[in-house]
């Protein structure tokens, strides 16, 4: 294999992920087929619906129509030079990643080989070896294959939820591992976005700052890795913010200042520094399990991710612990949720900490009302598990509320009238788990990592 001018690309998995993968090379000018097998995803998408909330990925998408076909048909990989997979790799009971998808994604692929030269990216977040383990399922699968013109490589994916484009169109580094003529096609399929010279797509323009990304050429391994331990770091740092933040208030420190007072110190910086009700999402806690799960492997305990574990799931009960510090009993209560996503801007829900809260509060007999600006539809269908009420807005769920949590930091949230829907509550108890307010509430205010304010004291919470 030399290293092929891609123009045609197979994206596998129509995800976060894969969708933003899409989006993405076709502004950047490639044919873009996205392939999944869930047959309802793909009607959307041929449709014009885009199946989950990401600012900016509709109007991208359907800005590159001409340039996308959606399809469940493997077809397409036959005369793909580049194929991402892009699947899903969800936490098994013991934590160790759950394979099957990209196994059943490669498989399919390996039908459809073809006889030219191409690349066979894994995108998906998978433990380290899985690349070599690809290349052997690939071997043994695909008739027509043929190792001087198939490669296997590693491009792990860095997209947060809610920022996916900016963070792809505008990325700190592209990781490329695998033999060294792989890693030269995707360098050069990546080639506009390397020298960033690509237009913006409307309304994502380049962050004053930024120029370039760095790309990191390496072993397939090492890309592996490079993405658990980027992972496994951050995950780290919030649960770092949050156990000092424990602390702060039994000290009488302010886990804001104190955080910006470490930030500063260009070694540590300010990001992922925020306290509050911890991570969520489909990522951190996969992936911090995932890793220990490769230490046990070897017989290498990791002993201070399982300590940013435990911290992260801890700080779900401060907020309860919070609430009976003042309310004494929670039945019979009644507990406005704002938020249910586990991050602002977008509707998944996947290890929302809003989740385990709201379980917790309906346990201990309280009567739960739930409001999110997005992800409300979606939690219908996934956590119909769950006993709480759907509020239509912000301002129903407080109403005769003995007290509100904020779980989840959305904007609009912060916009509130809050002085005059505290005055409609039964008790005047907030409870700010995400330390975002901002203004003088009349009002009993916990926030995590810092003094309770009083309702006589109205303080300025900054
Ligand atoms: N969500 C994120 O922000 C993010 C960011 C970086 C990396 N990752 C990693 O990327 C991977 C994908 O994550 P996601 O959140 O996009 O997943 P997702 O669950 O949102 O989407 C996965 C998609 O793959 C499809 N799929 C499953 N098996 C398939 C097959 N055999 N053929 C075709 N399609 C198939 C599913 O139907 C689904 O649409 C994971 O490994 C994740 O850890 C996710
Ligand atoms: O200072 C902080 C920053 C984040 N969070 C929480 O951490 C979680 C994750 O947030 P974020 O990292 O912004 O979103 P994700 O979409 O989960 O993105 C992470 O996981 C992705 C999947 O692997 C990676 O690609 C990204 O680089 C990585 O940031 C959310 O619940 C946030 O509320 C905090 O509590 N404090």
């Amino acid at each position: 294999m030399r290293s092929h001018v891609p123009s045609r690309i197979a994206v596998v998995g129509t995800g976060y992920v894969g969708l933003g993968t899409a989006g993405l090379l076709a502004h950047l000018g490639y044919r873009v087929t996205g392939i999944d097998i869930d047959p309802d995803k793909i009607a959307q998408l041929q449709r014009g619906v885009v199946p989950i909330h990401e600012p900016g990925l509709d109007l991208l998408l359907a800005s590159q129509e001409d340039r996308i076909t959606w399809t469940t048909d493997y077809q397409a990989v036959a005369e793909a030079d580049v194929i991402f997979i892009c699947v899903g790799t969800p936490p098994g009971p013991d934590g160790t990643p759950d394979l099957r998808y990209v196994t059943g994604a490669a498989r399919s692929i390996a039908a459809y080989l073809g006889d030219r030269p191409q690349v066979i990216v894994n995108k998906s977040t998978v433990p380290i070896g899985t690349g070599d383990f690809l290349q052997r399922l690939l071997e043994d699968h695909a008739p027509q294959f043929d190792e001087t013109r198939h490669r296997v490589a590693s491009n792990p994916e860095f997209l947060r939820e809610g920022t996916a484009l900016a963070d792809s169109l505008y990325p700190d580094r592209i990781v490329l591992g695998g033999h060294p003529e792989a890693v030269e096609v995707l360098a050069r399929l990546y080639g506009p976005l390397i020298e960033q010279s690509f237009t913006a797509p409307q309304g994502i323009g380049r962050p004053d700052s930024y120029s370039r990304p760095a790309v990191v050429r390496t072993t397939l391994q090492s890309a592996e890795m490079i993405k658990y331990a980027a992972n496994a770091f951050l995950a780290l740092k919030i649960s770092f913010a949050n156990e000092i933040a424990g602390l702060c208030e039994r000290v009488g420190a302010d886990i804001q200042e104190v955080t910006t007072g470490i930030g500063l110190d260009g070694r540590i910086g300010h990001r992922f520094l925020q306290a509050g009700l911890g991570w969520g999402g489909s990522c951190f806690g996969k992936d911090t399990q995932g890793l220990i799960s490769a230490g046990r492997e070897h017989a290498y305990p990791m002993p201070i991710l399982q300590a940013a574990i435990d911290v992260n799931y801890r700080q779900r009960n401060v907020v309860v612990e919070k609430l009976l510090r003042h309310l004494k009993s929670l039945k019979g209560k009644r507990i406005a949720v704002l938020g249910m996503a586990f991050k602002p801007n977008t509707d998944d829900l996947r290890d929302a900490p809003a989740h385990d809260l709201i379980a917790r509060l309906h346990q201990l007999g309280a009567t739960v009302l739930a409001h999110d600006p997005v992800a409300m539809p979606r939690a219908e269908r996934e956590w119909s598990h769950l006993t709480y009420t759907a509020a239509p807005d912000p301002a129903t769920a407080l109403r005769r509320a003995d007290a509100a949590i904020i779980a989840t930091e959305w904007e609009e949230y912060a916009l509130l009238n809050w002085r005059d829907l505290v005055g409609t509550m039964r008790q005047p108890l907030v409870v700010d788990a995400r330390n975002m307010l901002r203004e003088t509430l009349p009002a009993q205010v916990e926030q995590i990592g810092r003094e309770s304010v009083q309702v006589q004291k109205e303080a300025v919470l900054v």
